[in-house]
């Protein structure tokens, strides 16, 4: 069986954004404040130093019944047996990655527009990251931001839950929700707060209080 998961407030995360403080450190304090996802995102580790990472944040999730999902690296998802893999249009395709990991990992896929719902809809996925939905210096290369009313599209006509991405706050974080996305997934507005355990309740409870509205 799958393991249940909730994408309500799913941190991705980045070293180089977390003012010098450990991996461990942010994953803790963002536990304690209420996080329900963690995707381990290393661009420049080693191979030795993502699996190193990986390990040290296991067993913090593990503990909490939280889900550990590795970005792109399907072989560093299976040596450390993750949760699942979260892929984006030019990594693994979900096939391979499907195959590769079996029914019971979670997979998850980037959407960057409502044309790639038509593969997505029919993808053995189990959620879609729709992204960006604003700009973000946290990632220089992307274009233009979706906007909240492609996000709300996108979030409608998939079939799939979804989570948005890309320049969320604690200013915006109750607009994004409220066009339809199950969860919001943030780096910088965790990492590099200065007390992420505060930071992340500050967002749990704006979601908590936006599911009860909605
Ligand atoms: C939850 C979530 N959504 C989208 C992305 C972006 O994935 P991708 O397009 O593969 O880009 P990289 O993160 O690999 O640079 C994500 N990581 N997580
Ligand atoms: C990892 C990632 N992927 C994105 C995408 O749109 O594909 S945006 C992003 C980083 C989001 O960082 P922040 O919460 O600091 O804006
Ligand atoms: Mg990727």
């Amino acid at each position: 069986m799958r393991p249940s998961f909730s994408l309500d407030l799913y941190l991705v995360t980045d070293r180089d954004l977390s003012l010098g403080r450990s991996l461990t450190e942010i994953v803790e304090k963002a536990v304690k404040g209420g996080i329900t996802m963690v995707q381990l995102r290393e661009k420049n580790a080693s191979t030795r130093q993502f699996v190193h990472e990986a390990l040290q944040i296991r067993p913090i999730l593990k503990k909490n019944g939280i889900p550990l999902i590795i970005n792109d690296r399907v072989d560093v998802a299976m040596a450390i047996d993750a949760d699942g893999v979260h892929l984006g249009q030019n990594d693994m395709q979900w096939q391979m990655a499907r195959t590769l990991l079996g029914p019971e990992k979670i997979i998850g896929l980037s959407i960057e527009n409502v044309d790639q719902l038509t593969d997505a809809n029919e993808a053995n996925i189990d959620y879609i990251g729709i992204s960006p939905v604003f700009t973000t210096p946290t990632k220089k290369e992307l274009f233009k931001g979706l906007g909240l009313s492609e996000t709300g599209k996108i979030a409608t006509l998939s079939k799939h839950p979804s989570v948005a991405i890309g320049g969320i706050n604690k200013s915006n974080a109750a607009g994004v929700l409220s066009t339809g996305t199950n969860g919001i997934s943030v780096v910088s507005a965790i990492c590099s707060a200065e007390d992420p355990e505060a930071a992340a309740k500050e967002l749990s409870d704006i979601i908590q209080q936006e599911k009860k509205q909605s």
